[in-house]
């Protein structure tokens, strides 16, 4: 009898404190949520709890004073809803929002990243000129005698800078003025006498010639090779550093000098087996190298030292969680007044999230929580794969890794804007257009800015 009175008289203080909450009744909840903590987290006869009905009507200040009291937001209806979920289905933003910043607010948050382009995008480097035609490598007999064709094309890099000749009439403001030279098998006859030269396959021309599929070769020499080209066009020159010279290219140009320059690096830093030093042998049209020691461990089962290597880098643009700032960095080499997005490789046994995560807490002091991948880019310097992603931070307080970076600030879309269009307001410089850091902003502004 005694138990039935205490039960009843628990329900009846249980059902004031939920059609308080349903109400917006602020009072009431405080004080019965200072006599009875435990009814925080009830459900009532509906499987509702307090936090729920604040969250169906929009009462802000009640789901406020339910959290402050240590209310659970990760409780749920018969229907499996949250207390956000059902705030978020009466389309009360503001509730929303509040019940986020309590326990897990990646779900809110999502909501800031872009949605997806709908093409993808033409990146520089990226751009695949030709056919890779992988199934010819093993071929020795082919490549042979496409390397002996008249009309196949060479081009010839010395220590990794690419073969090219200046086009003055287009040198404008960032348009492309250097153009590859496609040297023929003549020209390159001596340096393929040498067996120190390595030659790489790149693939054929999708469009088919008179004489059948047109293939493309790569090399690079050591030697200075100017005085063997001297019958060559004299205009021809190596086009000297990687950065910014290889962003002068043409786009068709830029995708094969990727492809050419990844492979011929990994040549030149890997000439004997990583596993157990031996002298190696150069196969499939330059895709592969092999150890000459039988019995090497780099010749059983899985292993990555027999083939090119990429490196993935992570490279994000971290989204303030005002949904209106993004958070961009500088390195010393930049030049001045330049920042881009935060970027670093991805290391063994991680996810690119958690790489993501990592690298902007190590370089910047923010912790990032939503990640969303949006596309990559060829980078090869000498073989990075850039992974570019859009995020979303946690925290908003910057803390330099001044080993890496100079400086990190959070930018307004409109200050991204500005620097975008190039406007005399513009409180930075962007990254160059060929970069992918410069499409991660550019994409940004263009969510739901109206240009
Ligand atoms: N396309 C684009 O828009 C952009 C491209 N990038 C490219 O991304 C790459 C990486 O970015 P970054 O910020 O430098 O990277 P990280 O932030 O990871 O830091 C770079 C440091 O990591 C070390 N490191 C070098 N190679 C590797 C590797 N293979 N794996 C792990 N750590 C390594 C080096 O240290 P130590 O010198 O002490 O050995 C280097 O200084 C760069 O090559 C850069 O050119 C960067 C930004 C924009
Ligand atoms: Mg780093
Ligand atoms: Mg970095
Ligand atoms: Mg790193
Ligand atoms: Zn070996």
């Amino acid at each position: 009898m005694m138990s039935s009175i205490q039960m009843s008289g628990r329900d009846e203080l249980l059902e004031r404190f939920l059609d308080a909450s349903s109400r917006g009744d602020v009072e009431t909840v405080s004080v019965l949520t200072s006599q009875s903590r435990e009814l925080l987290n009830r459900r009532g006869d509906q499987g509702w709890t307090a936090l729920m009905l604040a969250a169906r009507n929009g009462h802000y200040e009640v789901a406020k004073v339910l959290l402050s009291n240590g209310c659970d937001t990760s409780v749920t209806n018969r229907s499996g809803q949250t207390a956000a979920d059902v705030a978020q289905f009466w389309g009360h933003r503001h509730v929303v929002r509040l019940l986020a910043g309590g326990c897990d607010r990646t779900r809110d948050l999502r909501h800031l990243l872009p949605s997806r382009a709908a093409e993808e995008p033409d990146t520089y480097f990226n751009r695949e000129l030709l056919d890779r035609k992988s199934d010819r490598r093993s071929d020795s007999e082919w490549l042979a005698a496409k390397q002996a064709s008249p009309e196949t094309v060479f081009l010839l890099f010395h220590q990794l800078n690419p073969l090219v000749s200046s086009r003055a009439e287009d040198a404008e403001d960032g348009r492309p003025d250097m153009r590859l030279c496609k040297l023929r098998a003549p020209a390159v006859q001596e340096l393929l006498k040498n067996s120190d030269t390595v030659v790489v396959f790149l693939g054929v021309e999708k469009q088919e010639t008179g004489d059948g599929l047109l293939a493309w070769f790569a090399l690079d020499t050591e030697e200075d090779p100017t005085e063997l080209l001297k019958a060559e066009d004299p205009s021809c020159f190596f086009l000297p550093g990687a950065m910014p010279g290889l962003l002068r290219l043409s786009d068709d140009d830029a995708g094969v000098v990727a492809q050419a320059r990844s492979v011929l690096a990994w040549h030149s830093r890997y000439r004997f087996c990583p596993t157990c030093g031996s002298s190696t042998k150069v196969e499939d049209g330059g895709y592969k190298r092999t150890c000459l020691r039988a019995g090497c461990r780099s010749l059983q089962g899985v292993h990555n030292t027999c083939y090119p290597r990429v490196d993935p880098v992570v490279i994000m643009l971290v989204l303030h969680p005002d949904g209106n700032q993004c958070l961009l960095g500088r390195k010393k080499i930049f030049p001045p007044g330049m920042f881009s997005c935060l970027a670093g490789f991805v290391e063994p046994g991680e996810a690119l999230e958690a790489a993501v995560r990592r690298e902007v807490l190590e370089e910047s002091g923010v912790q990032v929580g939503p990640v969303q991948y949006v596309s990559s880019q060829a980078w090869p310097m000498p073989s990075c794969l850039m992974i570019g992603c859009h995020c979303v931070a946690l925290t908003t307080d910057i803390k330099v890794d001044e080993s890496e970076i100079e400086e990190a600030r959070w930018f307004t879309r409109q200050q991204v804007i500005d620097a975008l269009v190039k406007d005399k307001r513009a409180v930075f410089s962007m990254p160059p257009r060929q970069a992918i850091a410069h499409y991660l902003l550019k994409h940004w502004t263009g969510f739901n800015a109206n240009l």
